[in-house]
């Protein structure tokens, strides 16, 4: 299947159009069926986004000896250089978003300019907001009431891909799920290569960017809290023609502390609890250490039942 490409779009939710129960079911007939959606009406200004691109792809293009300031504080949070299965990949990295002191720290460490930490500030606010208040809606279109996902800290990553004339048809980077909840996606305005796994079909379907949207993947977390429910896309990203290419993306990750608990209303006896519980950290570090980044550390997580 690897090279099947078909033609179908992903769906698309409008944010706007909530608490209309139609938009509910599309929702949650997305998360099932695709674990993949773009967003539109998100009300993050365009002239915003822009800013923040902006913003990044300057820092980005910052010395090495700079870009190392950036470390980890959590495993893989920090800064990616290129290395021999991504050479043409690396990424600047920033846990947690919602809090302000660590997205000084980040600013700090770059020698970031007032107007890159304003922009940088407000563009975190603002996604930080989103991200949480689209998991809300997702437990909502499960008929779930509750804060679910106030306090989870949110993850984000700057994307750079040196894409050169011979890494034409390469892989950028390689298939992979997200470890969280949900990411949202900022993508390269020009540059596509983004292709998400359909679930039915196990077939590449290449994500045309959009500009002004939000394109949003459920992760690994997100199949657990929803006892099985939901999917956690593949989706890799090809290199298609030879430029620079930037994305943004903000993951809201897992519970800060303590396991990861799928709400009671979702286990029965028809949908028994699948996952031993775990933490988000225990989920991260079996990812990393076994190198199970497409969604094979849930298999080892599955619970026996007798
Ligand atoms: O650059 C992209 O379009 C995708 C990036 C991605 O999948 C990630 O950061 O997890
Ligand atoms: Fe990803």
């Amino acid at each position: 299947m690897e090279n099947n490409e078909v033609n179908v779009s992903i769906p698309v939710i409008d944010m706007q159009k909530f608490p209309d129960p139609e938009e509910y079911k599309k929702l949650r007939e997305a998360c099932e069926k695709w674990g993949t959606f773009r967003i539109v009406n998100h009300l993050i200004p365009s002239t915003l986004m822009a800013e923040m691109k902006r913003a990044v792809r300057s820092l980005l293009d910052l010395p090495f000896e700079i870009k190392k300031r950036n470390t980890e504080v959590i495993p893989g949070s920090g800064y990616k250089a290129p290395n021999a299965v991504n050479p043409l990949y690396e990424a600047l990295g920033l846990y947690d978003m919602g809090s302000l002191q660590a997205v000084q720290t980040f600013c700090s460490q770059l020698n970031a300019t007032p107007h890159q930490r304003e922009v940088i500030e407000m563009y975190g606010k603002a996604i930080y907001k989103l991200a949480v208040d689209l998991g809300q809606k997702i437990s909502e279109s499960l008929g779930l009431a509750g804060d679910f996902f106030k306090d989870w800290p949110c993850q984000f990553r700057i994307n750079k891909y040196n894409f050169t004339p011979e890494s034409v048809g390469t892989l950028g980077v390689q298939t992979h799920t997200d470890s969280s909840f949900l990411t949202i996606l900022q993508e390269d305005e020009n540059v596509g290569g983004l292709e998400v796994m359909e679930k039915s079909s196990g077939a590449y379907i290449p994500v045309q960017p959009s500009s002004g949207t939000l394109l949003v993947n459920l992760g690994d977390v997100a199949t657990v809290w929803s006892n099985g429910r939901f999917y956690n896309v593949k989706h890799r990203v090809q290199c298609k023609e030879a430029t620079i290419r930037v994305s943004i993306a903000t993951f809201l990750l897992g519970p800060k502390e303590g396991v990861l608990e799928t709400p009671l209303e979702l286990v029965d006896s028809d949908h028994p609890r699948l996952y031993v519980p775990f933490t988000y950290e225990e989920l991260r570090k079996l990812r990393l250490s076994k190198n199970l980044h497409a969604g094979e550390a849930l298999e080892q997580l599955v619970r026996i039942h007798s």
